[in-house]
């Protein structure tokens, strides 16, 4: 294992990180007054959470209040700033949620703050046929296509969006290694998808999932999504549930997963570990057991790959099986990648790639270690 670089933090001037904690939170934070409409003391809460000078802890009667004081150890009465940024995104998510009284008794309990939003992004008719005719294509065709269409879905991520520029899209896959992706996919054996993001990402995920139960390439699917609002638009199971009600009736990949739910080859899964501050090097042991008894395990998106790989000041350079030789079991990262770290590339790979690579969304990565 190659010594680790410091933590990403978010006080450097310019950086992304910086940008994600002043305009990406109060850009968050305003959409989700304009969707929903709460009462004036969850308003108040919201903007107090804004303007929080030092982060204060989660109230000592919150149900995780305990495990946050864990997890922030040292953390709390410093800058938003001053903290790791993983850490510091996922505790602006965990707060947001108190302030709306996402897990307090009364009417807003469990009413998801993003869900407007989330509405606003579910695939139309013309997204699902699109997805739906890919089954006409032979087998080969299809399965790269899916891939190609569950990566680039990863870019329908609505946090992202609201700030994204998109002035230098281009739109290049930078590492690909699809190829043994489905080497290790020929057993049948379980195979573990760590969602991302609900709506135009999860479609194509859905029929992913469908292909490889379909062709037997799994004989088994476990889909990992979050148990609580996050990140705005990461995918819950009421998230799943919704998008399966999209598939028009006649819909056949719609109905064999309805199916594979009901049957138990497909099993829906919402671990807390998924909204922790933490990293896949802190995997609990009911996640590590599971991904190490798949065949592979498929995380999807940005954030997924930070905790893959650490939030770290990494060169582009460091090898991704050293990096990722911890994880329980064979590992496919499928990512747009939109934030500073990035690892596995070839000497000079970025040399020829626009400053703004790191961060728009333009660029993707396929990286497996088998
Ligand atoms: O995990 P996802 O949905 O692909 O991306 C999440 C994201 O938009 O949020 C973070 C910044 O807030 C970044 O890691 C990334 O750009």
């Amino acid at each position: 294992m190659p010594v680790e670089p410091p933590p990403i933090l978010s006080n450097v001037p310019g950086s992304f990180p910086q940008s994600v904690l002043r305009d990406r939170h109060p850009a968050i934070v305003r959409h989700v007054l304009e969707g929903i409409p709460y009462p004036p003391e969850v308003r108040l809460r919201l903007e107090r959470l804004l303007q929080e000078p030092v982060i204060a802890p989660l109230p000592a009667g919150a149900h995780d209040a305990a495990e946050w004081a864990r997890w922030g150890e040292g953390m709390y009465g410093r800058s938003w700033y001053d903290v790791p940024f993983l850490w510091a995104e996922n505790f602006f998510y965990r707060r947001l949620l108190d302030a709306v009284g996402y897990y307090a008794p009364g009417p807003w309990r469990g009413i998801d703050p993003f869900g407007p939003q989330k509405d606003a992004g579910l695939p139309g008719p013309e997204e699902l046929a699109e997805l739906d005719a890919l089954q006409a294509l032979p087998d080969e065709q299809q399965a790269g296509a899916l891939v190609t269409a569950a990566l680039w879905g990863n870019r329908a991520d609505l946090g992202f969006r609201l700030v994204a520029q998109g002035a230098d899209r281009v739109d290049e896959l930078i590492v690909d290694e699809s190829k043994r992706l489905w080497e290790l996919l020929r057993g049948g054996g379980a195979v573990c998808l760590v969602a991302d993001n609900a709506g135009r990402e999860l479609l194509p995920d859905l029929v992913l999932i469908d292909f490889l139960l379909r062709t037997g390439r799994a004989g088994r699917v476990e889909l990992h999504v979050k148990p609580a609002p996050y990140f705005v638009s990461d995918a819950l199971p009421a998230d799943v549930l919704a998008e399966l009600r999209r598939f028009p009736a006649g819909s056949a990949v719609g109905r064999r997963l309805r199916v594979a739910l009901e049957e138990g080859s497909l099993s829906l899964h919402a671990d807390p570990f998924f909204c922790a501050p933490l990293t896949f090097h802190d995997l609990p042991e009911q996640l590590a057991v599971r991904f190490a008894a798949a065949e592979l395990t498929i995380l999807k998106g940005d954030l997924n790959y930070r905790r893959l790989v650490g939030d770290r000041h990494w060169p582009a350079t460091s090898s991704f099986e050293e990096l990722t030789g911890y994880f329980p079991g064979a590992v496919a990262a499928l990512r747009t990648v939109k934030s500073d770290v990035v690892v596995g590339l070839a000497e000079g790979a970025e040399w020829s790639l626009p400053a703004s690579w790191r961060t728009s969304g333009a660029f993707a990565l396929v990286q497996v270690r088998g």
